[in-house]
């Protein structure tokens, strides 16, 4: 299958996935001087509930923490989008050392990490429905800055032990993603996909402007994952990132002056 290996990284994907050269692919390079301000758009409005998170998972690609979505108890709402999106899981990709590992860029600079939360529209009966809608996914990306450790991260971090292989996974609790975002909401938004195969054209990508901090030890954490199963000969899992794609003319807003 897929993966980020030579043999089946991002430049084979169109393979078998032949949107990946279509016309709305994520990640982009952000050029902050070409966004034009939208005064239109509304401030983002993230209300989560803690008692929604549900588990930990080693995917094989990246770990994610999955949320209960069964009502409204953890959406998005106001930012570009209308309506309301729920909380599906978030996730990360990152690099092998800490020159690289984002997947959006800003004037091409790499970040060491990103993190992504993933929301579909609730207009749809589930996310699966939803990621094959042009309006069906909203995912908010967070920069992950290599500087002082971040104590709210390191929560997640102690949980990546019991989930070094793919497939393993783990309770994860009474956790409130809101801890970890950065004091701005200011965002960039475009229209896009997602990252990953099936690389479908569905997602409205909120990316925020202020980055969190992480420390080289804690990136060290994330590169002691597997991107293999239990008993399979260990393949650390690092550099899970796709590089930025062709704009093909779309438009990036900026929330703020
Ligand atoms: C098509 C549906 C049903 N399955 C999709 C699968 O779970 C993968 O979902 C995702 C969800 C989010 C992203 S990203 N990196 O763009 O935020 C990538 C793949
Ligand atoms: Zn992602």
């Amino acid at each position: 299958g897929w993966g980020y290996g030579a043999d089946n990284g991002p430049d084979k994907w169109v393979e078998n996935f032949p949107i990946a050269d279509g016309p709305r692919q994520s990640p982009i390079d952000i050029v902050p001087s070409a966004a034009e301000y939208d005064s239109t758009l509304l401030p983002l409005s993230l209300k989560y509930d803690p008692a929604t998170s549900k588990g930990i998972l080693n995917s094989g690609h990246s770990f994610q923490v999955d949320f209960a979505d069964d009502n409204d108890s953890s959406t998005l709402t106001g930012g570009p989008i209308s309506g309301t999106y729920r909380l599906r899981q978030f996730h990360f990709h990152w690099g092998g050392s800490d020159d690289r590992g984002s997947e959006h860029t800003i004037d091409g600079t790499k970040f060491a990490a990103e993190l992504h939360l993933v929301h579909w529209n609730t207009k749809y009966p589930s996310f699966g429905d939803a990621a094959s809608q042009s309006d069906g996914l909203a995912v908010v990306g967070v920069f992950l800055k290599v500087g002082g450790a971040n104590p709210q991260l390191q929560t997640v971090l102690d949980a990546l032990d019991s989930i070094k292989s793919k497939g393993q996974q783990t309770t994860f609790e009474n956790f409130d993603p809101t801890i970890l975002l950065p004091g701005s909401l200011d965002y960039w938004t475009y229209d896009g996909s997602l990252t990953t195969p099936p690389l479908l054209e569905s997602v409205t990508w909120i990316v925020l402007k202020e980055s969190i901090s992480v420390s080289s030890d804690q990136m060290t954490k994330f590169r002691s994952l597997l991107f293999t199963p239990e008993g399979a000969d260990p393949n650390a899992m690092v550099d899970n990132y796709r590089p930025p794609q062709p704009l093909k003319g779309r438009k990036v807003r900026a929330s703020f002056q």
